[in-house]
């Protein structure tokens, strides 16, 4: 599998939006996303100041805390709290964060797990999730332009990544081999966009159209972004929300800073006109609500929820 990389900066600068590159660029984002459902981004420029390793050190030291103390981060919200999960061979433990850009929720985790707070690891993580954040409207401009759609289109693209949740990842090989070996974490996400930024650590792997599971090597200074259930509803499931798990073998601990970007709940999701057609492109999803396909999907953990909900 030949895994498409885009540079969106040269000398420091970003493509600029509607220049001739931009139009190229764009229209290859949107052809990796419909063929792939993710593609691989680098991200010199943002960690030009050495941010992700900054980030990797905060998130070693959060999950090294002792486990009593992680487990008091409990947040009645789903896709919150810490969790531990076993699956073929590998121990899994997550923090979510509710949008950190717009709520208190890393200053929450941080002041449950260090007495006296820690504003650095606060710093650090709403630094990255702000750059994750920017970068993740870029390339959904991209694929408003990759379509030709109409400019009046970027509000859609903007409305959908209104929010910015995020998920602190660590994984490692389950050393006492007590891990269910038959269950795998392997999913769609369901948000719109996902930008995940990892320690070099690799593990993930994602379902091919064919049916087969694929590692993916992340090459270094790389970002994985990957299309979510979502953008795949809005887009007339033309892009690819790629199915993918992650599985450890090895000594080292893999972590994984991933944002999130998503809809405001009250946001509707609706196909622009541009993307259906009578004949080859037929209406493949109807507008729904999309506080209301995520509670359908907690309520089910239907992992198809979103054509079950909104497909057509
Ligand atoms: O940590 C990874 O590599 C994947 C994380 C992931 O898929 C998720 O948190 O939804
Ligand atoms: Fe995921």
């Amino acid at each position: 599998m030949m895994i498409s990389c885009f540079d969106f900066w040269k000398d420091g600068m970003m493509v600029e939006e509607g220049s001739e590159e931009w139009k190229e660029m764009s229209m290859k984002v949107k052809e990796a996303c419909e063929s792939d459902g993710f593609f691989f981004l680098r991200c010199d420029e943002i960690n030009s100041k050495g941010s992700c390793k900054e980030l990797f050190k905060n998130m070693k030291a959060l999950f090294h805390l002792p486990q009593e103390t992680k487990q008091q981060y409990i947040i009645p919200k789903p896709f919150n709290s810490f969790n531990v999960h076993k699956f073929m061979n590998t121990h899994y433990e997550s923090f979510g964060l509710d949008d950190v850009l717009l709520s208190t929720s890393v200053d929450t985790l941080a002041n449950l797990m260090w007495p006296q707070g820690n504003p650095h690891f606060c710093e650090t993580l709403k630094g990255m999730s702000l750059k994750m954040s920017e970068v993740s409207l870029v390339i959904l401009k991209m694929i408003v332009d990759g379509y030709g759609l109409s400019q009046h289109h970027i509000s859609d693209v903007e409305n959908m990544k209104s929010c910015s949740h995020v998920r602190l990842n660590m994984y490692n090989t389950d050393k006492n081999n007590t891990a269910n070996k038959d269950t795998s974490n392997g999913h769609t996400d369901k948000n719109t966009l996902t930008i995940l930024c990892e320690n070099e650590v690799q593990g993930l792997q994602v379902l091919s159209k064919t049916g087969t599971w694929v590692e993916i090597l992340v090459p270094q200074n790389c970002f994985v972004v990957i299309v979510g259930d979502t953008l795949k509803a809005w887009s007339n499931g033309r892009l690819h929300a790629a199915t993918h798990r992650v599985i450890m073998s090895g000594e080292k601990e893999r972590y994984t800073f991933v944002v999130f970007v998503a809809p405001k709940e009250e946001t509707k999701i609706e196909v622009p006109r541009g993307l259906a057609d009578d004949k080859v492109h037929p209406l493949r999803y109807r507008p729904f609500n999309f506080g209301e396909f995520i509670s359908h999907f907690v309520s089910t953990r239907n992992d198809n929820a979103v054509d079950v909900f909104a497909g057509l």
